[in-house]
């Protein structure tokens, strides 16, 4: 049956972050994610999730500057993200026992094309990819829809497989957000099985889901969640599942979905 985790980025934001690893273990969450961690120190961190008993399957290396979804897709910004992730994502990842960390690329930068920009992603995730194998860590790449994020660099599963196939390294892999890929690309049920698939050369190391369009519980909207559900179990995903959805009146309101699903 699939196994839930929390974003504690989205979900539980009634409470301070430090206390949101606690308020997830009360629902019955055996883990959490998170987006960006690093207001607070990582020690700090890593005693509130030991004490709450949950484990941190997910977190993301740091955006870069200020409005800016990551840099790893940047010319120019090569020496500021090696910095980031050796700096900053791989300690947390450590002090927090987080086996993975999702990379975000950015934007294309104006006048450039993808194909452009694509070897500044490959050379930095082949350089991280090492980096990352030592900290026992796998490295991330999610496509985000174009909708939400206009100009983002990552937009289709296919391409996400591109670039992780580019860097040929085993712990560089494809985070799935179904919510992200419905809007781009739809047929979920089948790339669901073609990139579930142990066969398949290149690897999915995360789900995500949240409903569409309004990003809300995967329990309402255009997706059929018993369908996706069943499937994602009947593929036999080892993996998590990532809630990482806003919730729609409160997150404790909106834990209905959850509840078949609980483990504790
Ligand atoms: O937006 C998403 O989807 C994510 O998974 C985030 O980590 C990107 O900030
Ligand atoms: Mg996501």
């Amino acid at each position: 049956m699939p196994r839930f985790a929390a974003n504690i980025s989205l979900m539980y934001t009634e409470w301070p972050f430090v206390d949101r690893f606690a308020a997830a273990a009360d629902d019955g969450f055996e883990a959490v994610e998170c987006q960006f961690p690093y207001e607070v120190p990582a020690e700090t961190l890593a005693r509130r999730r030991e004490a709450a008993g949950v484990e941190l399957v997910l977190l993301n290396a740091p955006p870069g500057p200020a409005g800016a979804r990551g840099i790893a897709a940047v010319p120019g910004q090569e020496t500021a993200f090696r910095a980031s992730l050796l700096e900053q994502a791989l300690p947390y990842a450590q002090a927090l026992g987080c086996p993975r960390v999702h990379v975000m690329s950015g934007f294309v930068p104006d006048g450039r094309e993808r194909a452009d920009v694509q070897p500044t992603l490959v050379d930095n995730l082949r350089w991280a990819a090492d980096e990352a194998a030592r900290a026992g860590v796998t490295l991330l790449v999610e496509p985000l829809n174009g909708r939400d994020n206009p100009g983002y660099f990552l937009n289709r599963q296919d391409h996400g497989h591109e670039i992780v196939a580019a860097i040929g390294a085993a712990n560089v892999a494809v985070q799935f957000d179904l919510y992200h890929a419905q809007i781009v690309e739809g047929d979920l049920s089948v790339k669901l099985a073609r990139y579930l698939d142990p066969a398949h050369p290149t690897k999915v190391g995360h789900l995500q889901v949240a409903a569409v369009p309004d990003r809300g519980e995967p329990d309402a909207g255009e997706l059929a969640w018993g369908h996706l559900f069943a499937l994602i179990d009947q593929l036999g995903w080892p993996g998590w599942v990532g809630a990482e959805y806003r919730p729609r009146a409160g997150t404790r309101a909106g834990l209905g979905w959850f509840q078949p699903w609980r483990r504790r």
